[in-house]
Formats: C-alpha cells, structure tokens, sequence
C-alpha cells in the first residue's frame, strides 16, 4: 500500500506547513528560555537578587534533565511512543515550569525565607526554570526527528535551519522585549518585571494550541505512508539501542562539540545584557538590544548555510569554521581596552554568524551517524551531554562574577548597583571555543575514516 499511496511528505505545501507549526511551537520555548537574562540588573535592584542568585536560577535549566536523565527517558519514549505524546507532554511541561517561574518572580504568595539554604523566590522560580527545561528540552528533540520524517533526503539542514531561526526569534524578543515592557508596564518608577514572564505563559498557550494542530497533520502523514499507530516489531525501538549509540565515535564527538560550542553560546547570552553594560558602558534600556542582534543574524544566515549544506556539503568543514569563531569573537570580547560599544556590537554580529554555521550543519548530521528508529534517543543524548554545559557553565559563571569578578557596589536612594569586571567569564567562554576546535578537527578526520558522509550534500538526487 505504502508503494503506491503517495507520502504526505511529497507535497511541498503539507511538509513545509508542517515545518511552520512545530517551528513556532518552539519559538514561545525559546521566549522563556531568555525572558528573565535582560531583567537581571532589574531583579538586583527590586528583588534583591546577587548574581548567585541569577546563575542559580539558569543552572536549573538543566537540573532534572542531567541528574534525573528525564530528557534521555524522554528520548527513548520519543522512539517507543512517538512524536504526536511527547511533543504534547513537553508544551504541557513548558507550561508548568513557567507557571511556577511567574508565581515566584510576581511573588502570588509572600516569599521571604529560605528553602534549604536558598531564598524562597530563587528556590520556587529555579524549580520552575528546571521543569520548564524539561519541556522545552523535550519539544526540541521531538521536533528534530518531526523534520528529520517530513525531510529526509530532501531540504533537512534548510528545515532545521529554519526552525532554529524561527526559534531564535523568540530568543531576540526575549532579549529586547522585556526591560522596556517591565518600564513602561510598571507604576509610580517600579517596574513591573512579572509582565514579561506572564506574556510568555500565554505564548507557550498558543504553542500547546499549534502542536496539537500538528498532531492531526502528522496521523494524516502516517496513514498517507500506510503506518498504523503500532509499531512494527522489527522496527521498533530497544533500550538495548542506547549502548549502540554509545559505543559509536562519531556520536561522542558530536556530542562534545556541541556541549562545548553551545556552552559557550547560550550561557553567554544569559549574561550578555549584564556585559554591554558593565564593560561597554551601555545605558540600560539599550543593553538587552545589543545581544538579541544575535539572534537576528541567525535568523537569516542559520536557513543559509542549511541550504549550502544540503546542496554542496561540507558540514565537518562548516563546523570547524564555526568552532575557529567562536574562539576568536570570544577572545576579543575579553580584552579590556576594546571596550567601545560598536566593538560590540561588531563582536555580536560575527558570533551570530559563528551561531548560524555550526548548529546549521550539527543538527542534520546526526541522521548521517545514527538511524532514525534511533534518533530520539541519540538527540536526547547529545542534548543531555549539553545539558550539562548548559547547567554548568551560568553557574560557573555567576561563581566567577560574585567571587572575584565585582570592581564596586553602592546603594544608591534605597537600590543596590553592582558593577562587574567581566574579563575572567569572557576568558572562560573563550577557552570552550579552543576545545570546540580540537573536537571539530577530530570529527572530521573520523568522517574521512567512517564515510558517514558529513562532507556530502543531504539532498539525494
Ligand atoms: C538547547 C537545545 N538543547 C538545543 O541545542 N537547541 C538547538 C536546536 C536543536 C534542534 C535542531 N532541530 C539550538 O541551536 O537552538
């Protein structure tokens, strides 16, 4: 039947359709992921935050997915039940997580004390921000192998591009939306910093509303290829899959390059509004426009070098350019006389270039190494190997800046300012793009040995 029934896959209009759905789904996850980062000088003069406080909070992005391996026992139940429960669990999920981040941030209930040696707010909200991670987590593997179904063989990096920069645009709202809507939605010069979280509760909502919509387009895909909701026996997923993934090179080499490249990413954008202000001297109102220009660049260059990818190749060599990058733009940002703000901007520019090359060509490489029956699994893997550096390195980071890092600290008309010298976390996110290198290097000299094919074009003629 499925031989001669033609795959809802071949109609342009159903896989792209598609694509637009789970891609803006992904976008309201994104907003959440960075709502709280522009309103961090907010969060330390109104609620008495210190920059412990606020790395602890991100770090918990990852908490529940690297020790309780939730987002490995969300990959193997991607492979084992299926894309249409996981994606809708994980929009639940999301929604949850940042429920509790507003209830903390907008204070519903009274929240001084401690739990377990953490303010409450902080404990509440970082809870949040980690079964938030959960979802968001979750929604991003599920919808991989979502494009991996509709686009194998045909337009994959352009799709992953695409929805990575669809994604991103949440990432850049998150970044310049929020300190002013806090100003302009507070009263009598207290701004109202809850505003920002509640409008990306609401966002998550009509992410949910879309992914249950791709729920039906994607049965109609399944029936058009003739499978039922069994799974065949033959195909189906086994937990004894894990350790063929990881007994495979090529998988663990992904896997470091993309924790070391993203870590040096995303973390940095966590503090990279705090940074335009402290060592650029840029006002507050404009600070968070600085880095959601990132953003931006990806949106467009992110689609570009998929496209490249799937029609000449070259994805190891597209993946060591980024990783050179990403040591050099770092590396600039750490010298302390290059302070002007067009420097940064410059700066922020080129590492959104670096952030377009090497997830453009990461993500659909991952088909070339492993299986699709397999490829939850190993998404969720690599992503859980990330997670660590995602966890890792906001802590290390607020560590860094609250321990050796604060140049002065006033209280001025009842607001506490701390101003920071951010040479050492720049040095630190430099020294991921150096290993980013050598990882780069060594997979694609395993591509040459293996043929996985990383340096051939993805679209088969
Ligand atoms: C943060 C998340 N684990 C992640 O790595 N996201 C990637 C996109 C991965 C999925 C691509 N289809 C990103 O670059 O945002």
């Amino acid at each position: 039947m499925s031989a001669i029934t033609q795959s809802l896959r071949e109609s342009k209009t159903a896989r792209w359709s598609a694509l637009a759905i789970v891609s803006f789904t992904m976008l309201t996850g994104y907003y959440i992921n960075y709502v709280i980062s522009p309103l961090k000088p907010m969060l330390e003069q109104y609620m008495g935050w210190d920059s412990g406080d606020f790395g602890f909070w991100n770090s918990a992005y990852g908490w529940f997915n690297v020790f309780f391996l939730m987002l490995i026992f969300g990959g193997i139940i991607l492979d084992k039940i299926g894309v249409r429960f996981t994606g809708l669990g994980a929009a639940i999920t999301m929604i949850i997580g940042t429920g509790l981040q507003y209830i903390a941030i907008e204070g519903v209930f009274p929240m001084e004390g401690m739990i377990f040696g953490v303010k409450k707010q902080i404990a509440i909200g970082a809870l949040g921000f980690g079964i938030f991670g959960v979802g968001v987590e979750i929604a991003g593997i599920t919808v991989s192998k979502i494009i991996v179904k509709w686009f194998k063989g045909k337009e994959l990096a352009l799709a992953m591009g695409l929805e990575m920069a669809t994604a991103r645009m949440g990432t850049a709202l998150a970044l310049a939306l929020p300190l002013p809507m806090a100003k302009a939605l507070g009263t009598g010069g207290i701004p109202n910093i809850s505003a920002p979280v509640m409008l990306g509760l609401a966002l998550l909502v009509a992410g949910l509303i879309a992914f249950i919509w791709y729920t039906f387009m994607d049965k109609k895909l399944e029936a058009s290829e003739g499978i039922s909701d069994e799974i065949n026996e033959e195909d189906a997923f086994k937990v004894s899959d894990i350790f063929v993934i990881i007994s495979n090179k090529g998988f663990w080499l992904l896997a470091l390059l993309c924790v070391l490249f993203y870590s040096g990413i995303f973390p940095f954008l966590y503090y990279a509004t705090d940074l335009m202000i402290n060592k650029y001297a840029v006002g507050e109102d404009f600070a968070g426009a600085i880095p959601s220009l990132l953003p931006f660049g990806t949106i467009l260059l992110t689609p570009l070098f998929g496209s490249i990818y799937d029609r000449k190749g070259k994805g190891a060599t597209i993946m060591l350019i980024g990783s050179i990058m990403l040591l050099c733009v770092h590396a600039l940002f750490t010298i302390p006389v290059l302070n002007h703000y067009i420097i940064a901007v410059a700066l922020i520019i080129l590492l959104g270039v670096t952030f377009s090359l090497v997830p453009s060509a990461m993500w659909p490489s991952v088909p070339k190494i492993i299986p699709e029956k397999q490829l939850g699994t190993a998404y969720a893997l690599i992503f859980w190997v990330q997670n660590w550096g995602l966890m890792g390195m906001p802590l290390l980071i607020g560590l860094v800046l609250e321990k050796y890092c604060i140049t002065s600290q006033e209280v001025v008309d009842g607001v506490s300012k701390i101003s920071y010298d951010y040479t050492l976390p720049m040095a630190i996110f430099a020294a991921t793009g150096l290993l980013a290198i050598g990882i780069a290097l060594l997979l694609k000299a395993e591509d040459k040995k293996k043929g996985y094919g990383l340096e051939l074009p993805n679209i088969q003629k």
